[in-house]
């Protein structure tokens, strides 16, 4: 029985095809495993053919239906593994394999293809190029892209002789990415665009070759892998099937791509075999994070004990509930007993449990407009010009989020982060006011959702630990009180917590130093820079919208050493059109343009069920929905929680799209009074720190909705525009 390998595109391939051609696929790949090499040569029903004008010797086919070709990569090297390349119409099939050449790349020993076809094309019209622009600059020879790497560092890094003439061809970035792959190999057009892109040889190795196990840093002193080496070198692209069960589940359930592959990041992470302490996963919007938490999870409770248990968190209910739904769906039938050993919730809920446990019942969280209330009635009487807002912040900010319990500590405490002195009477008169608050609203059998989560990591830390694995995702918006429940429900120890988040995405008022809370990330972290979600258009024009912005490392606000987080590098391999940005004289233009826009979306095929329209606030995301119902389009509200199910277009307030992902999406009303909206953002006469704070999260809630998007995105606004949105609309 030969062994039998699937690649990414193969599986890509099998999804787009109808269900019938599906099944008959999965019959033709059960029957070629079922024979044995002699017999797969003779088998006439499976046709398995060399291709005489192959480019390269290895490429077969085999027959699936009369008008319908796999393609196989047959083994050289004395094994008997076959890899399903792809799966496609006769002269489609037949016309990819024979344009492809497959080697195994010097550095990552993983398994490439390029299309030489195109490549000996590429040469030639790289060369004319760049004679052209030599004349354009008068000068013998234009500018090479890679002209500070020599020949030995680009070798070094796994660029084969062909790649390096070409490479060497380029002038520019532009020139580069006309080879994208499939065109160029995968591995090597990494190592190209990271170095194009400004990354040091060194930091391209330590980023795109050490993880991939390679240690010897001289291509000459590198032993050459074989063909079924590079092919299992490569778990990112292809997977070997290892039993019949596993390829019923891979052709049947498996349908979804990322429980198969994982880019060659987030699988070093997602299935590291123990990490010493506390790891971190960071990366732009749809870099997988999420996916890289749910495989964490399924490692940590494969390899676990049956008492080991495992929290899996995120920041709100709605997003617990579809975490849950893709654990189960990952875990499958075959590990669905796991599901026993994991509770997936959000912080508060936990926190929320916890204390009931401690006293029966939870005080009754205070709404935003019931907290302000509160802070009025402490504040009363007071001389001064401390506003509820203020003490909001300072609260939340400084008290709860340094878990200061007395007047002396509090008299002392440094406040990383609030912008306004305080004196030693001041602060003696707050302290009075924030009793006043916490014995006011504690009478009324009431406290904050910060409140509450203080109170439970109390409790935790007398009771003791109840996890072995806390896996955190959305992890840029937790408070401290919130980290300090984490970290009191599982004991220090290896593999204790595993850390997804995006500091980019940071649309809560929190800050946090890690460090201060006892967890140690250092050496342990990665961060992801494919973008899997959209297009390479979408992205780049949401991330302009950052440009600028100063963004800090996950976890390490108000640390001395603290480092700016950044988005370079990151990409997608999607392309589609360029997202919209349009203005309109009323709000009634606007809704009449936001309607014919999604009637097009769904006349262009795409179901209502993936299209979502947001807003900065509920009363326009309610007018909204009342006006698409009027034009007779189906409508659901994400906030009423329709589920997967639901048929209609998903309407939302901006802070709701946090976590979610749709086809397309429009973001409406971006005019300058609610973005940045007045209210959010504490004056500078204030506090000039918070100012920039706040500021910088409703740059970053801008960015979260846009980023939602998969193909298209539509933003508008009637009135004066935005000026967040300066950066992208002229
Ligand atoms: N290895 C992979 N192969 C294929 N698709 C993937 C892979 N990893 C992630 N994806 C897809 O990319 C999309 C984004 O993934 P995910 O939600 O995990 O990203 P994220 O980084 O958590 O996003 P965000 O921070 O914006 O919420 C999803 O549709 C997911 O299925």
């Amino acid at each position: 029985m030969p062994r039998l390998a699937l690649s990414e595109d193969f599986f890509t391939d099998l999804i787009a095809l109808q269900r019938p051609v599906q099944k008959e696929v999965g019959d033709a790949v059960r029957h070629f495993r079922s024979l044995d090499v002699h017999t797969l040569h003779a088998s006439k029903g499976l046709h398995l053919e060399k291709l005489e004008q192959a480019r390269d010797s290895r490429v077969r086919t085999i027959r699936i239906t009369r008008g319908m070709r796999a393609v196989l990569l047959a083994p050289d090297d004395g094994s008997d593994l076959y890899t399903l390349l792809r799966v496609a119409p006769h002269d489609a099939a037949i016309n990819w394999a024979c344009k492809r050449v497959f080697s195994a790349n010097s550095a990552t020993g993983g398994l490439e293809v390029r299309n030489v076809d195109v490549l000996e094309q590429m040469e030639t019209y790289l060369a004319t190029e760049a004679r052209k622009a030599a004349q354009d600059a008068d000068a013998p020879q234009a500018p090479r892209l890679f002209a500070a790497h020599s020949d030995t560092v680009l070798r070094d890094l796994g660029i084969d002789d062909q790649v390096l003439g070409l490479a060497r061809l380029c002038t520019d970035i532009g020139n580069l990415r006309l080879m994208k792959p499939p065109i160029l190999p995968a591995d090597q057009y990494e190592v190209l665009e990271f170095l194009a892109e400004g990354f040091g040889p060194e930091d391209v190795w330590e980023q795109l070759i050490a993880p991939r196990g390679q240690t010897v840093r001289s291509a000459d002193e590198r032993t050459p892998v074989t063909l079924t080496e590079a092919v299992l070198n490569t778990p990112h692209r292809l997977v070997e099937v290892s039993g019949p069960q596993e390829l019923e589940r891979i052709l049947t359930e498996d349908l979804v791509r990322w429980r198969v592959f994982l880019h060659p990041t987030q699988r070093r992470h997602a299935l590291h075999a123990g990490f010493n302490g506390p790891a971190q996963v960071t990366g732009g919007p749809g870099t997988g994070k999420t996916v890289v938490a749910l495989h964490r999870v399924r490692h940590l409770l494969r390899q676990g004990g049956p008492d080991d248990r495992v929290l899996l968190t995120t920041f709100t209910r709605a997003m617990a509930s579809s975490l849950r739904d893709s654990l189960a769906l990952l875990l499958g039938d075959a590990d669905v007993h796991l599901l026993a050993r994991v509770d997936v919730t959000t912080v508060d809920s936990l926190a929320s449990g916890i204390v009931r446990e401690k006293r029966r019942s939870v005080p009754k969280p205070l709404t935003t407009g019931g907290e302000k209330a509160a802070w009025e009635r402490a504040l009363r009487g007071e001389q001064g010009d401390w506003t509820p807002q203020f003490m909001v912040q300072e609260f939340r900010n400084v008290v709860l989020a340094q878990d200061i319990r007395t007047k002396e500590a509090y008299l002392a405490s440094r406040r990383p982060g609030r912008g306004t002195q305080l004196g030693h009477v001041q602060r003696d008169r707050l302290w009075d006011v924030m009793q006043r608050f916490v014995n006011d609203v504690l009478a009324r059998d009431q406290a904050t959702y910060t409140m509450i989560c203080d109170r439970a990591a109390q409790s935790l830390t007398a009771a003791g630990p109840r996890y072995r694995h806390v896996v955190v995702d959305e992890a840029q918006d937790l408070h401290p009180a919130q980290w300090r429940v984490l970290r009191a429900a599982v004991a220090p120890q290896a593999d204790d917590m595993f850390l997804v988040g995006d500091p980019h995405q940071r649309i809560y008022d929190t800050r946090v130093s890690l460090r201060s809370l006892g967890i140690h990330i250092t050496g342990r972290s990665a961060r992801l820079r494919v973008n899997y979600r959209s297009t390479e258009e979408i992205l780049h024009w949401s991330a302009s919208l950052l440009d600028g912005q100063p963004v800090v490392r996950l976890g390490e606000d108000g640390q001395d050493d603290a480092a700016a987080d950044t988005l370079r590098g990151y990409r997608s391999e999607l392309h589609g059109r360029m997202p919209d940005a349009v203005g309109h004289t009323s709000q009634e233009k606007e809704l009449t343009a936001l309607a014919k826009q999604v009637r097009a979306w769904i006349e262009g095929g795409v179901k209502p069920s993936e299209i979502a329209v947001c807003a900065r606030f509920n009363t326009l995301a309610d007018t909204v929905i009342s006006r698409l119902r009027r034009e007779g389009l189906p409508v659901v509200a994400v906030k009423d929680d329709p589920g997967p199910a639901a048929e209609g277009v998903r309407v939302a307030t901006m802070y709701a799209m946090k976590g979610l992902e749709f086809r397309c999406v429009a973001v409406v009303g971006l005019t300058s009074a609610v973005l940045p909206y007045a209210q959010q953002v504490t004056p500078v006469s204030v506090d000039p720190v918070q100012n920039r704070q706040d500021l910088l999260a409703e740059h970053c809630l801008l960015f979260v909705a846009c980023t939602r998007a998969r193909d298209a995105l539509a933003v508008s606004w009637n009135g004066e525009r935005s000026p967040l949105l300066d950066p992208v609309a002229g």
